[in-house]
Parts: structure tokens; sequence; C-alpha cells
């Protein structure tokens, strides 16, 4: 699922699409003027190879991005498959039931109007997990599947067994989906988690993921904003943790408009804008950590590239908190995009 979903890139960076396309859904007319044109292909156009290249061509043609992809992973769906290339061979040239080419064409109609794959889906796997997605719940991005290695990395490489706690007690802030909070609990079986998030739409997806996967007995899910005054005194109950990991909203607020369709129309602008320099949820979460973290605990962040030294040089003008940023890794494109940010202090 990795590759597939890294062949999804528009839908997992922020780039821009350029100008915003005139899209007008497809009718079942033209669908079933295109099929009845060419009478002695008509059971090639009625296969699920003929639908997917059907449908490759009109998203081409509208200027939809990743046309192939985006019509292979709806046709896999209506016939009950993650991907096209897992389907049993015999099912490309089947012809499909009147059915099947309905709820094609419902689902195509949706991607001409630029909505995200993972959303007209219902459903996107991330580290393994299959978890439901709807908007405007933010998609979980394949970078983030890298943010989520570093941290099993590094818990791995410590001891967390403490007055009968085994595993560690990790905080997530902004949990959307729930998918960094729920791919963590189920591959550290000894972990527990508080996830929160300001957005009771976050807060319902998480919960609904956390009942699909069975993951409610470690985890705490608090409908909570960080920024507000007093946010602390909800979570010290449940602390202090040994982890604090966040992919907060860090776009810079100038970049807000230049952001694809897909992302500008359906996902929610709360999880993505980060205010002027991209750091305003950044700085919050620095400021709550020392009241939080065990000493010498870890912060882990997703960020934008431009962020590990507007970090460092913001670290440095507060030597109250007691935080340094200790590694800066980079995504799978080579952009410095994680950061491990560690308490030393009293
Ligand atoms: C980029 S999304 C990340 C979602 C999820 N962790 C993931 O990686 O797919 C950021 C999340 O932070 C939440 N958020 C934004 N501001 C917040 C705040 N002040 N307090 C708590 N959560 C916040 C948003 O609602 C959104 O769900």
């Amino acid at each position: 699922m990795r590759d597939a979903q890294i062949r999804l890139r528009i839908l997992g960076s922020f780039s821009s699409e350029g100008s915003e396309l005139q899209v007008q859904p497809a009718s079942t007319e033209n669908v079933k003027s295109t099929i009845g044109q060419d009478k002695k292909n008509q059971i090639g156009l009625l296969s699920a190879t003929g639908v997917v290249n059907h449908w490759t061509r009109v998203f081409e043609k509208r200027g939809i991005p990743e046309a192939q992809e985006s019509s292979e992973y709806i046709v896999a769906h209506v016939l009950g498959a993650k991907t096209f290339q897992s389907l049993k061979p015999v099912l490309w040239t089947q012809p499909l039931t009147p059915q099947q080419l309905q709820c094609i064409q419902e689902l195509c109609s949706r991607r001409l109007q630029r909505m995200p794959v993972q959303y007209i889906l219902g459903e996107w796997d991330f580290q393994g997990l299959s978890l439901k997605m709807a908007p405007p719940v933010f998609i979980p991005r394949p970078e983030t599947e890298e943010l989520v290695e570093w941290v099993l990395e590094e818990i791995a490489q410590r001891s967390y067994v403490v007055k009968g706690q085994h595993g560690p007690l990790i905080l997530e802030v902004g949990c959307g989906s729930g998918a960094i909070s729920l791919s963590l609990l189920s591959q550290l079986p000894e972990s527990q988690v508080i996830a929160v998030d300001k957005k009771e739409a976050a807060i319902s997806l998480t919960c609904e993921n956390v009942q699909r996967l069975q993951l409610q007995d470690r985890i705490r899910i608090i409908l909570l904003d960080v920024t507000l005054e007093g946010s602390c005194t909800h979570l010290l109950p449940w602390g202090p943790v040994d982890l604090i990991v966040s992919n907060p909203p860090y776009i810079f607020h100038q970049d807000m408009e230049q952001l694809a369709p897909e992302i500008r129309s359906y996902e929610d602008p709360v999880a993505l804008d980060g205010g002027e320099e991209g750091l305003d949820i950044i700085t919050h979460i620095l400021t709550l950590a020392p009241k939080l973290l065990k000493n010498s605990g870890s912060i882990f962040l997703e960020v934008d590239p431009r962020h590990p030294e507007l970090v460092r040089s913001w670290l440095q003008s507060q030597p109250d908190l007691y935080l340094n940023l200790v590694a800066v890794r980079r995504d799978f494109c080579g952009r410095p995009r994680f950061l491990h940010i560690q308490r030393s202090g009293p």
C-alpha cells in the first residue's frame, strides 16, 4: 500500500495545482454515449480494464491529477479490492454489472469535482492499518509514516519500565483521523496514548478508527485546543508523558492559497494553516512541553523544510524551556521535515 500511496503524491504533498479548473460532473448520458460509440469494443469497454481506460481519458481531458491511479482505485474499490493490480486477473476483462457501472460513475463524478480519492473511497491505509476517512478531517500523508517510523526506532532504543508501566506514555497533539496514535498503539503493545484535537470531527473520526481497530483499552481521546490558556491542566492528570508527537498545522499562511484544489476545497484549513511563519501551533506545543514531559522526554514533530532553522533559533530565544533540537531528519524527497527535540532541564 505504501507504494500505491506514494504514487498519489498530489494528495500527499502540499503542492499547487496552478489555475483552478471549471469542472462539470460527467453525466450518465456522456458515459453511456461514449460506451455506446463503438459496438465492436463494447465488451472491452464494459470490462474493468475498459472502464479504467475510459475514466483515465476523461480525467486526463479534464486535467484531473493522477488520472490513471484515480480511475484504478475507484474501479478496484467498487470491485471489492484495494488496488487494481490486486484484483484477480479474470475480473479485469469480465463485463461489469449495471450497478457496478453506476457506482463507478458516481464515484468518478466526485473525482471530477476534485474530491481526494481517500475521501471518495472512505478509507485509506496508514502504516498497514485501514482507517476510515471523512471530510474535512485531514488525510494522513505518506511522509507522516516516516515520522512514525522514527518514533518507533527511538522507542526501541530506550527502556520504559517505570512503576509498573512497561511501555511509553505518548501524547499526540492534533490526532486528526488517529493515524499516528493508532499506528503507534498497534506497533507498541505496551504503550498508552493520549490523543487530543481541537476539532470535534477529528475526535469523532479518531474514536471510530479506535473502535474499528479495537484499540480502545490503551487510548484516551480528548477534545482540546492546546492554544487555550489552561489547556495543560486537562492533560496533567494523565501525565507526565515520555513522548509528545505531532504533525501540527505548519503551512505558512501565505502558501495556503497555492494549495491544490483537492486540499483547499475539502480539508479543514485548521489542520493546515500554521500562521504567518507556520509556527503558531508548533510554538504552543513547545511551550507546553516542559510541563507535560518527563525529564529527558522527547518531542517529535513533522514540519515544513524551512522550519528546522526557525525552530532552532526560536528555542535558543527560550532558554527557560530547557528544550534542545537534537536531530533533524529528511523525508523520502530529501527535504528536512522531522524534528527530534529533547527536554534537558529541571
Ligand atoms: C496536519 S493535521 C494532522 C492529523 C493527523 N495527526 C495526521 O497526521 O494525519 C493537524 C491536526 O491538528 C489539529 N489542530 C489544529 N490546531 C489545534 C489546536 N490548537 N489544538 C489541538 N489540535 C489542533 C487539527 O484539527 C488537525 O486534526
